[in-house]
């Protein structure tokens, strides 16, 4: 038997696909194949080959391709979904939700024919409504149909509250749960900084404002760029869901899932806290919430029924 090396292919080589693209390769984690329409091919095929001509510098050995053709991403054991317009300020992500909704439908058709056994990550905004159309294209068992908000929401609620306590943020433990939106829920009350809780460590009143800069933190990242959105800690989020697939790592990360059931939501997609391993979502894990913090949740959750009853028409 050959071992080879993982196949991931990210979809979209704009400002988070190529930044995905080069973290991941930078990891080792696989080759790289970055998609983008046929009117970027040379574009894409140009980035990727920048990209690789930093391997022998930096000293990494994945492939990183450019190209507009599926064929390339045949059989790939990961792919990323990047691709869609991004917002600008003044915009809100749900702004989005038609163009996206057409360009995620006609990337799945691709990807379901070409890479029928791939774990899915999708990106694209608004992103639970997006992974609901990438499922609906797809047809794949829901563990590897999985969206990322989660991980970028908590990264921000982490770098907030290190930087409140001028700690390291490696300490810091915290999750955000629900729709990637202005109402998505931090929960405070499971957030610690080396095991003490922090309402014992920060004031209300400081916590409540590092609550609310979490929620409106993309905007917050738009209204700096003035000409799209993140794509740094977004990359990196994404990469760090690839490896806990790719290592079978079984990470407890906030991921987008099929509800059937948990916390009383129906066929909703929406981010819940999940074990990520090698079977993709392998489980999703179900805390007890105050009626506060459900009451939070179920606003979250209705926002994001409201865009999916867009894209169901
Ligand atoms: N879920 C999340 O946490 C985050 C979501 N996003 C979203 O990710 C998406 C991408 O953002 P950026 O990379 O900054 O945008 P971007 O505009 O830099 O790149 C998007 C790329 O997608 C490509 N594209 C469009 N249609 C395509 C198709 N049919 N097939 C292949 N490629 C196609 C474009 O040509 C472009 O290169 C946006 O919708 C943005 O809102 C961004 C950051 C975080
Ligand atoms: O804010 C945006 O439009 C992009 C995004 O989802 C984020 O950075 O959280």
């Amino acid at each position: 038997m050959t071992i080879r090396r993982n196949k991931i292919t990210v979809v979209g080589a704009g400002f988070t696909g190529a930044t995905t693209a080069l973290m991941l390769a930078q990891k080792e984690l696989g080759d790289v194949v970055l998609v983008d329409i046929p009117q970027l091919e040379n574009p894409t095929k140009g980035k990727a080959l920048d990209m690789l001509e930093a391997s022998p510098v930096q000293g990494f050995d994945s492939n990183i391709v450019g190209t507009s053709s599926y064929e390339d991403a045949a059989g790939s054991d990961i792919v990323i979904i990047t691709a869609g317009i991004a917002r600008k300020p003044g915009m809100s992500r749900d702004d989005l939700v038609s163009t996206n909704a057409g360009i995620v439908k006609s990337v799945c058709e691709q990807v379901k024919e070409k890479c029928p056994n791939a774990y899915v990550i999708i990106l694209s905004n608004p992103v639970d409504a997006m992974t609901y159309v990438a499922n609906e294209t797809l047809g794949f068992p829901k563990n590897r149909v999985i969206g990322q908000s989660g991980v970028l929401d908590s990264a921000r609620y982490r770098t907030f509250i290190a930087q409140e306590l001028n700690v390291s943020v490696e300490d810091v433990v915290g999750v955000v749960l629900g729709g990637h939106g202005d109402d998505m829920v931090p929960l405070v009350r499971y957030t610690s900084v080396g095991g003490v809780p922090i309402e014992k460590l920060i004031p209300k009143e400081r916590i409540d404002a590092i609550v609310q800069r979490t929620r409106t933190g993309g905007g917050e990242i738009v209204g700096l760029l003035g000409n799209g959105s993140a794509y740094y800690a977004p990359a990196a989020s994404l990469v760090q869901m690839t490896e806990a697939i790719l290592k079978d790592k079984k990470r407890i990360l906030p991921t987008i899932a099929l509800l059937q059931g948990e916390y009383g939501y129906e066929n909703l997609f929406m981010g819940v806290l999940t074990v990520l391993g090698g079977d993709g979502i392998e489980k999703i894990i179900e805390i007890e919430l105050t009626p506060e913090e459900k009451a939070a949740l179920d606003k979250s959750a209705e926002s994001v029924r409201n865009v999916i009853k867009i894209v169901q028409g």
